[in-house]
């Protein structure tokens, strides 16, 4: 390669990573367990281009959450990062800053729900004196403007806020609790924002007014969005861009319209499958059968899939599939998926 094109690579590269608010690469987590390691995220590439909603899904346990925390380097023990690198706007390594740093940017740059959100809000303090502790936390100067501002998130989510601020945490449901999660997700104004099961305890018309409203502020303030769901519709619904994960791995990517139209691999067929139809024949809805495999016991070098995989051959044993193109950004990782699968 002569020295222009290995320059031109370069700054393609670069340019790619200026469009990305996240580039993830090669994210390995394991969690140290008394009956062995369970390597709960394995080998995982992923960008959140700027500006774009990009959902997660996969079934329970599959490692979507650990995948969060690992890209905001806040796994705990017993879990562990082994690998990998978190380019945040195309610059800082999440994995590589120093704690301190790493502090200022979640909240600040970074906003968070956790799916543990209705229990991460601390039992003793009002939320309003919470919204002050983060504000002094991460240095706010006018903290009047800080509540005002928590003030208006509160009533676009439907809440009542000066009785919110004035309350504890037992005092709010659990519906309520993860609005005020929301909230706390967006008062610094951060740009890039994990939403982790963060509607799953709203019944569905209120689900689906907090998911217009995350959908009105992403556009208004060009967010860049990870939202994190088993439930497939609700990423329909909202996302650009689709994740599907698959036993600690990303099995299907690609945009959403594209991928849930034209599945290509057999967890994803099984996924859009599963879904209860609103509408025509309920018994239409075919449950996935069998279970994801076991960290701990699975041994096996081939596909993870194999065991419940209705197109599987012999062969998809003896090697794992990686993530390959079919077209344009549509990716998947089948063995079975092949010419004439591609578009
Ligand atoms: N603290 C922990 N200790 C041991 N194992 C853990 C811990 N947290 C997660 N795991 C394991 O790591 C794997 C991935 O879990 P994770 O919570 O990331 O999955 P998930 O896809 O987010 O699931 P869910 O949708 O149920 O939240 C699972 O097998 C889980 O049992």
């Amino acid at each position: 390669m002569s020295d222009t094109s290995t320059v031109n690579t370069e700054n393609t590269f670069k340019d790619q990573e200026q469009k990305m608010a996240i580039s993830a690469r090669n994210i390995n987590v394991v969690y140290a367990t008394p009956t062995g390691d369970i390597p709960a995220v394995r080998n995982v590439d992923i960008d959140l281009p700027k500006g774009s909603i990009t959902g997660i899904i996969g079934e329970s346990g599959s490692g979507k959450s650990t995948l969060i925390m690992a890209i905001m380097n806040a796994v705990t023990k017993p879990g562990k990062i082994t690998s990998g690198s978190v380019l945040l706007n195309g610059e800082n390594d999440m994995l590589k800053l120093s704690s301190e740093k790493q502090r200022k940017i979640r909240g600040k740059e970074i906003g968070f729900v956790f799916q543990a959100a209705q229990n991460s809000l601390n039992p003793l303090r009002r939320i309003g004196q919470q919204i002050l502790d983060l504000g002094r936390a991460h240095e706010v100067n006018d903290l009047r403007k800080l509540i005002n501002y928590a003030k208006k998130l509160l009533i676009r989510l439907g809440l009542d806020a000066d009785r919110v601020l004035a309350s504890y945490q037992h005092e709010l449901s659990g519906g309520m609790r993860q609005r005020v999660g929301i909230m706390f997700s967006l008062v610094l104004n951060a740009n890039i924002v994990f939403l982790d099961e963060s509607t799953t305890a709203l019944d569905m018309l209120s689900q689906a007014s907090v998911l217009e409203i995350i959908r009105e502020l992403q556009r208004e303030k060009n967010l860049t969005i990870a939202f994190v769901s088993h439930d497939i519709g609700v990423i329909a619904d909202l996302s650009e861009r689709i994740e599907i994960f698959y036993a600690g791995e990303i099995v299907e990517e690609g945009k959403t319209s594209e991928v849930l139209a034209c599945p290509k691999h057999p967890y994803t067929k099984g996924l859009i499958k599963a879904i209860p139809k609103i509408s025509g024949d309920i018994d239409a809805a075919e449950p996935l059968k069998g279970s994801s495999p076991d960290y701990r016991t699975f041994k096996q070098k081939g596909c993870l899939f194999y065991d419940r995989c209705p197109i599987r051959t012999d062969s998809c044993r003896d090697s794992r599939p990686e993530l390959n193109i079919t077209n344009r950004d549509h990716k998947v990782a089948c063995f079975r998926v092949g010419a004439n699968d591609r578009d």
